[in-house]
C-alpha cells in the first residue's frame, strides 16, 4: 500500500520531526568518509523548508550502546548539513530535556535543528518484543518517546536504512503522535520503489553477495533469502562463522559462536531447497588490525595468532565468474577490512564484477552504508542499478519482510 508523503501534506509554519538516517561512515579523525545518508534526505529536507516548514532532525550514528560517546555524536552531521544546505543547523546538545525543548520551541519557518544521537538513551533501542514482556521496559521507552513526539506537529520518517529496527524513534514516536499528520518522505518512497520492482521483476539467475560484520542480523535474512535466490556468496565477516561450523579452524577471526549451529543449518536447508550458498577457499589473514599488516593468503585452516581480514585471489575470482551470468544480484557487506589498505582488494574485486554484470544487463542493488561508501569511493555508483542507503533493510525488504514502521504512516 503507497503511503502519503511529505508532499500530501501542508508544512507551512509547522514543526516538522523527521528521523533520518545519518549513519555515516566517520574516520579516526571523525571526518564523513561518506555523505551520501546525508545528501540523499535534502530532497525531503528541502521541501519542508520551501514549504515554509520548519524541521527538527533525529537520528541514530553507530551504536554506543544506551550512553553518550563523543565518538558517535552527530556533530560533524550538523556541520555537512548545515554546507550542503548553505545554511545554519541548530545543534542540540541531546535529543530530549529541556534545553532541548526550548531549542525547539524558538525554530521559525526555514529553521533546521538536528538532535544529538538518539542512542545515547537506551530507552531508543528497548526492543518492542522486551518491552511487552516488561512493564517498566515498556513505561520507558514510551516516556522517553513522549519526550521527543511532543516537539513537533508533523512526524515524517525518512530513515530508510533504519526501517527494519524498531527504535523509539521509528515507531514509539510516531504512534504517540496519532492526531498529528504521520508520513513518509522521497527517500523512502524511492526506495521502496526501487525494491519493489526489483522482486516483482526479478530475473534469474538471482545472486545474493553477504559480507560485513553484522552477523547475527543477516544470518536471519539468509533463511528466506535463499528461497528467492539461487546463489548466495559469502563473504567478510560472515564468512567465518560459516567456516566454523564446517570444522575449519578461523585463529581470531570474527565468529558470532551462538550462530555457529544456525550456520550449518543453513547449508544443509540451503541444499534442499537448491540455493547454492558459497563460502570462500581462500582468505587474506593478518595478525593486527592495521593498514599494511603483515599478511599472507591461507587455504582452509586460520592459525591461532592470525585473523581474516579479506577474502582471497581464488575467491575473488569465483565470486566474480559466479556473477558474470546474474541477471538480478543484490550485496550488502563488504567482503573484508576494506577500510585498510591492501584488505580492500576483495571488496574492489567485487564490485567490478557487478558492474561489469550490470553493463551486460544485470540489475544490481548495493545497499549498506559500507558497501555503498566502497562503491561510491571507487567512482562506480552510476556502473550498478541502484545504491541503496539501507543494507539490513534492503535485504529484508527483499526478503519479503514488512516493515512495522510502515504500519503506522498514512495510507495514500
Ligand atoms: N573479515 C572481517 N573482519 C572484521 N571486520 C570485517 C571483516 N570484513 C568486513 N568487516 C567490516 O564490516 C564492516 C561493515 O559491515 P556492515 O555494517 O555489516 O556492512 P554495511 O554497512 O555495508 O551494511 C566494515 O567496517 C568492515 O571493516
Ligand atoms: O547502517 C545501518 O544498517 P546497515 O549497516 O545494514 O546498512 C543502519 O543505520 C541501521 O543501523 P543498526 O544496524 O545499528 O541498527
Amino acid at each position: 500500500m503507497a503511503k502519503k508523503t511529505v508532499a500530501d501534506i501542508n508544512v507551512q509554519g509547522k514543526k516538522v520531526l523527521m528521523r533520518c538516517d545519518f549513519n555515516v561512515p566517520l574516520d579516526d579523525n571523525g571526518n564523513i568518509t561518506n555523505d551520501a545518508r546525508i545528501t540523499k534526505a535534502l530532497p525531503t529536507i528541502k521541501h519542508v523548508l520551501d514549504g515554509g516548514g520548519s524541521l527538527i532532525l533525529m537520528s541514530h550514528l553507530g551504536r554506543p550502546k544506551g550512553e553518550r560517546n563523543d565518538k558517535f555524536s552527530l556533530a560533524p552531521v550538523a556541520k555537512r548539513l548545515s554546507e550542503l544546505l548553505g545554511k545554519d543547523v541548530v545543534f542540540a546538545g541531546d535529543c530530549i530535556g529541556e534545553e532541548v525543548e526550548q531549542k525547539a520551541a524558538g525554530l521559525k519557518d526555514g529553521d533546521v535543528m538536528l538532535l544529538e544521537n538518539l542512542r545515547f538513551h537506551k530507552e531508543e533501542t528497548i526492543k518492542d518484543k522486551a518491552a511487552k514482556e516488561d512493564a517498566e521496559l515498556r513505561k520507558a521507552k514510551d516516556d522517553f518517546a513522549k519526550q521527543i513526539a511532543k516537539l513537533a506537529d508533523a512526524y515524517v520518517c525518512d530513515a530508510f536504512g533504519t526501517a527494519h529496527r524498531d527504535n523509539a524513534s521509528m515507531y514509539t514516536v510516531p504512534c504517540m503522535m496519532e492526531d498529528k499528520p504521520r508520513v513518509s518522505g522521497f527517500l523512502i518512497e524511492k526506495e521502496i520503489k526501487f525494491l519493489g520492482d526489483t522482486v516483482e521483476a526479478a530475473e534469474k539467475p538471482f545472486v545474493a553477495i553477504l559480507g560485513g560484520a553484522k552477523v547475527s542480523d543477516k544470518i536471519g535474512v539468509i533463511e528466506n533469502l535463499m528461497r528467492k535466490v539461487d546463489t548466495i556468496l559469502i563473504g567478510g565477516a560472515m564468512a567465518y562463522t560459516f567456516a566454523k561450523a564446517k570444522g575449519n579452524k578461523i585463529g581470531k577471526s570474527l565468529c558470532e559462536d551462538d550462530f555457529v549451529e544456525k550456520a550449518s543449518t543453513l547449508v544443509e536447508e540451503a541444499k534442499e531447497v537448491g540455493c547454492d550458498i558459497l563460502l570462500p577457499v581462500d582468505t587474506v589473514v593478518a595478525q593486527e588490525f592495521k593498514a599494511h599488516a603483515e599478511n599472507k593468503v591461507v587455504e582452509g585452516d586460520i592459525e591461532d595468532d592470525w585473523e581474516g581480514v579479506d577474502i582471497g585471489p581464488k575467491t575473488q575470482e569465483l565470486f566474480a565468474d559466479k556473477l558474470k551470468n546474474a541477471k538480478t544480484i543484490v550485496w550488502n557487506g563488504p567482503m573484508g577490512v576494506f577500510e585498510l589498505e591492501p584488505f580492500d582488494k576483495g571488496t574492489k574485486a567485487v564490485a567490478r564484477a557487478v558492474a561489469d554484470a550490470t553493463s551486460q544487463g544485470a540489475r544490481s542493488i548495493i545497499g549498506g552504508g559500507d558497501s555503498a561508501s566502497a562503491v561510491i569511493g571507487m567512482g562506480l555508483e552510476d556502473k550498478v542499478s541502484h545504491v541503496s542507503t539501507g543494507g539490513g533493510a534492503s535485504l529484508e525488504f527483499l526478503e519479503g519482510k514488512k516493515f512495522k514502521v510502515f504500519s503506522i504512516l498514512e495510507d495514500k
